[in-house]
């Protein structure tokens, strides 16, 4: 990566700071933040252009319905819990799912993590008061500390370079994990052939077989399981720090283009999708894959503006558009806006999250959500765009590899006395390993009935 570029485009790099931004963290001293961003302005990318041209072109694909996005992880990544044993669950999860999911769809799935990078929360409230206490809220670690004093959540610039360190330790396990055999197929179905030994999944038995079954013929067939041993694994984050995603862009030496290097894809959040703020604006800019997130209240014209203002080429595989509608509104908002889109010509990869639209709180106060009304908005995901047409191109979760107790139900039953057991989420609740493996093997047997 270069830095240079044609002035014009170095200016716009930097229009998104005349703009004001929702949801950026208050720092006490402007002038460490200055030190910090300039620092981390040479610290070398994280992921390389040619990586996010590549996920791009995955991406049109699954806009074509010739494959499907898995896209997972933490709500909020934390440094105490960027362990090898957490990353290694969380991709092991991960793989899991997309070899089911590969098989009920029976297209190649892109895998991405909400890894490396998921280091800064939008919240809903700037303070959180406790015992009469207030002090601001937690913004993700790359901000704050959660613990609950005056020192801890004052936010603290160096953060943003611990952040970066840690989203460059992560990025090499992730790395590491994928090209150094422990995605080899046959070890991932065999660790799914557990999961549906489990007599709670007994009713996933019928699809397991059937996924031995077919590898039993891949073998037979000469299929070369040494050449499926890697896989790629693309990581993504919320770009919501602008301070910090400005100093992660740079000029890609190959093509004189603005990369983010943070990360091969980024989107940008329900709180701060506004049309003219500085989110858009600075993601307008750069070249790499991009997401947006689409709430309930989101009407066909913004949906249409947001394509205008993000992708104006209309480029294929370029804009993702995540849904997060809720179970009990995605039957009836969605439809509007996929027709829309459609019948104007945008070019745009549909993506479900079915978590952020059905949080709610637990009589004992935990920040939580249903199993099966996460499935529900799946399912009416893809009823909707089976209905319209359109194309249903991907799930994006938020999971984590452990044995957590945060999202109630599910086969294992979770319920309001097991979420006190293992709560760990720091912002929103997560499926758990298990919880995570059913929801794929649901849609996947979901999609090999379609
Ligand atoms: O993923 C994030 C949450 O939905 C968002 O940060 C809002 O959470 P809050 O309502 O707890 O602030
Ligand atoms: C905050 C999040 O989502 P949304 O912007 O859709 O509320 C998130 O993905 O954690
Ligand atoms: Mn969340």
């Amino acid at each position: 990566m270069s830095i240079e570029a044609p002035p014009e485009v170095l200016d716009g790099l930097r229009h998104w700071r005349t703009l004001p931004a929702r949801q950026q963290p208050t720092w006490p001293d402007p002038e460490e933040l200055a030190r910090v961003t300039e620092e981390l302005q040479g610290y070398p990318p994280l992921v390389f252009a040619g990586e996010a041209d590549s996920l791009r072109a995955k991406l049109a694909m699954a806009a074509e319905g010739e494959a499907f996005l898995l896209q997972g992880g933490d709500c909020a990544e934390t440094f105490a819990e960027s362990t090898a044993d957490r990353i290694r669950n969380k991709i092991r999860t991960i793989l899991q799912m997309s070899a089911v999911l590969t098989y009920g769809a029976s297209l190649p799935v892109i895998k991405m993590g909400r890894m490396a990078g998921q280091f800064a929360k939008p919240r809903s409230a700037d303070t959180e008061t406790r015992e009469g206490v207030t002090l601001p809220v937690y913004r993700g670690d790359a901000v704050n500390g959660h613990a609950f004093t005056e020192q801890s959540r004052t936010p603290d610039p160096q953060r943003l370079l611990e952040a970066y360190h840690r989203s460059a330790t992560i990025i090499n396990l992730i790395r590491a994990f994928t090209y150094g055999g422990f995605a080899d197929l046959r070890e991932v179905h065999q660790w799914n052939r557990g999961f549906t030994a489990n007599p709670a999944y007994a009713r996933y038995e019928v699809l397991a077989n059937e996924i031995d079954r077919a590898m039993r013929f891949m073998r037979a067939a000469g299929v070369d399981f040494d050449a499926l041993r890697t896989v790629d694994m693309y990581t993504s984050h919320e770009a919501l720090l602008l301070d910090y995603e400005a100093a992660m862009t740079r000029i890609d030496s190959r093509s004189g283009h603005p990369y983010n290097t943070s990360a091969h894809f980024l989107w940008i959040g329900e709180r701060t999708r506004q049309l003219d703020g500085p989110h858009v604006d600075l993601l307008s800019r750069v070249h790499n894959p991009i997401g947006v997130k689409l709430g309930p209240t989101t009407t066909a014209d913004d949906a249409l503006a947001l394509a205008d203002a993000l992708n104006p080429e209309n480029e294929r595989g370029r804009l993702t558009f995540i849904t997060r509608m809720g179970a009990g509104r995605i039957r009836e908002v969605l439809p509007a806006l996929a027709e829309r889109v459609r019948a104007e010509g945008r070019n745009v990869t549909w993506v479900c999250d079915p978590m952020h639209g059905n949080t709610i709180t637990s009589p004992s106060g935990y920040k939580t959500r249903e199993f099966s009304t996460v499935i529900d908005e799946v399912h009416g995901f893809f009823e909707v765009h089976h209905g319209v047409g359109t194309v249903p191109g991907g799930l994006h979760v938020e999971l984590t590899g452990d044995d957590v107790t945060e999202v109630l139900g599910g086969s294992e039953h979770v319920d309001e006395e097991a979420l006190a057991r293992r709560y760990e989420t720091l912002v929103d609740p997560r499926l758990n390993h298990q919880q995570s493996l059913e929801m794929a093997f649901d849609v996947a047997e979901m999609l090999r009935d379609h």
